[in-house]
């Protein structure tokens, strides 16, 4: 992997508390390892960007780094928020994105995480086809994308990460270049790690995205498994079909449990009410006991998938999705599961390369990210004028506004705290978060079925393909 990917925690190596490692321009040294191109996104935690490593061994190789903001009391990433951080570094597999590097501010406990960069994420290729080319996605690009989606979940469940926020902006899609039109999960196993220490800035008005969140979490389950990434799979796989969002609730303001009604009724108007003989567990959530006048006592039709996603409910498509988007977690269909599927053992065959279509098929050109090269690390001042930015990068002046990565309507948080530039030393947590010591990944909820004692071999054992069925057969001849 990148530069230093394996190297444990950076560049110097230089693990002092006070400063030491600030260059005289005042700039973290681990930051000397890139030239910072500018910022690519804007999220709940924090500001994304492009960077280039200048290491020799890796010049020139893009990589995307995302900065997390303090929580507005101040209280940094705590070293369980470390240690899990950490563990997510031994998470190796194609379908997944590649955490390169983690970078540790101490005066403050702030966090920058280094990830192998991907010009296309699913947000940005669904609005692509909805406003620009005016077209559905062709059937073997859904088929591929979903395909790897699941792959890279199938990897992460097996790995007792769930990641609790899939959503169509952190499922990219690699450009250019050898791994053209691969899938990779990101934000995996952070949800844990925003939760405790780093909270989200509801102060500051952010928008969380609830779009693709699970009935049992909108109904307050404490305890959930590996079935909410399905749902949100599910959701997925309706809007790359359809080219809109399936359950478009009303965003709220993040507050720790918000109850989530208007999500719930648009979920249930078109899946209809869920019951308790086809849901045991249902009786036992919180805002099903609670809500007798909205929830248990409000009685909705159902209206049919069918309607909704306009395919046939005799076709595999449907039957994969329906079972994705089943109410009891216990019945929805696994990541497993769902590759085994006979949607995927039929014509048009899942391939690697998820954006180039059989011959016949136009070959759609998604637009490279824009990158807003005014903004630097501290979110804040004019880091140069606009200027050109080299291989195929959008330049800002391509930008809705000086400032604009066009909002996504996700998460619009205001612009960070100025960080202290001192003080950000890179040091190896391998060491200092207790790494090897066979520690459980901070109690990340496990997987339906999956043996605790095997995790720590399986995470170690850095197979990609972790014994899940690989494309399916035929399929060779695509790649
Ligand atoms: N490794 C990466 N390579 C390229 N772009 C990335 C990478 N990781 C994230 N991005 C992009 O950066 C933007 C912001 O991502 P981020 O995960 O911070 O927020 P989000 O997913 O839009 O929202 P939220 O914070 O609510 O999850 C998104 O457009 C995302 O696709």
């Amino acid at each position: 992997m990148g530069d230093g990917g394996n190297r444990g925690l950076v560049s110097s190596g230089n693990s002092n508390h006070n400063g030491g490692n600030s260059n005289s321009s005042n700039k973290p040294e681990w930051l000397l390892q890139y030239d910072l191109i500018g910022k690519i996104g804007e999220g709940t935690y924090g500001l994304v960007f492009l960077a280039r490593t200048k290491t020799p061994s890796n010049r020139g190789k893009s990589i995307a780094i995302k900065k997390f903001k303090q929580s507005k009391d101040g209280d940094g990433v705590s070293p369980t928020a470390i240690r899990e951080i950490m563990l997510l570094r031994e998470i190796t597999h194609e379908n997944v994105v590649k955490l390169v590097n983690v970078h540790i501010n101490h005066t403050d406990m702030s966090l920058y995480l280094a990830f192998d960069y991907a010009e296309h994420d699913l947000y940005e290729i669904i609005r692509h086809h909805r406003d620009k080319v005016n077209h559905a996605i062709n059937q073997y690009t859904v088929k591929s994308l979903l395909w790897q989606l699941l792959n890279g979940l199938n990897y992460l469940h097996s790995n007792w990460i769930i990641h609790r926020d899939l959503k169509p902006s952190n499922i990219l899609v690699m450009g250019d270049g050898e791994e053209q039109g691969v899938v990779k999960i990101a934000d995996f196993g952070l949800a844990r790690v925003y939760q405790a220490p780093l909270k989200p800035l509801s102060e500051n008005g952010v928008v969380v995205t609830i779009w693709y969140r699970a009935p049992e979490l909108l109904l307050g389950a404490k305890h959930y498994t590996s079935a909410v990434d399905m749902w949100a799979v599910g959701c997925i796989f309706a809007e790359l079909l359809t080219l809109k969002p399936l359950f478009q609730g009303a965003e709220v303001k993040a507050t720790p449990n918000p109850f989530q009604l208007d999500q719930l009724d648009k979920i249930f108007k078109v899946l209809g009410h869920p019951t308790i003989e086809k849901w045991p567990t249902l009786a036992n959530l919180p805002h099903w006991q609670n809500d007798l006048q909205h929830i248990q006592g409000h009685k909705y039709d159902n209206h049919g998938l069918h309607g909704f996603v306009h395919i046939s409910p005799k076709s595999p498509a449907f039957d994969l999705l329906s079972k994705m988007l089943e109410y009891d977690p216990r019945k929805r269909i696994t990541a497993a599961q769902a590759l085994d599927h006979e949607y995927f053992r039929l014509e048009p065959l899942p391939g690697r390369n998820a954006l180039v279509p059989s011959q016949g098929e136009k070959v759609v050109n998604y637009p490279t990210r824009p990158v807003d090269t005014t903004t630097d690390f501290e979110g804040t001042t004019s880091l140069q004028p606009s200027q050109p930015v080299s291989s195929g990068n959008a330049v800002a002046g391509n930008m809705a506004g000086v400032h604009g990565v066009p909002n996504r309507g996700v998460a619009r948080p205001i612009i960070g705290v100025r960080m202290q530039s001192q003080g950000i030393a890179g040091y190896n947590l391998g060491s200092q978060a207790g790494m090897g010591g066979g520690m459980n990944p901070g109690g990340i909820p496990m997987q339906r079925g999956v043996n605790p004692q095997a995790h720590q071999q399986q995470l170690r054992r850095k197979d990609p393909g972790m014994g899940m069925s690989g494309y399916p057969q035929q399929k060779q001849r695509r790649m």
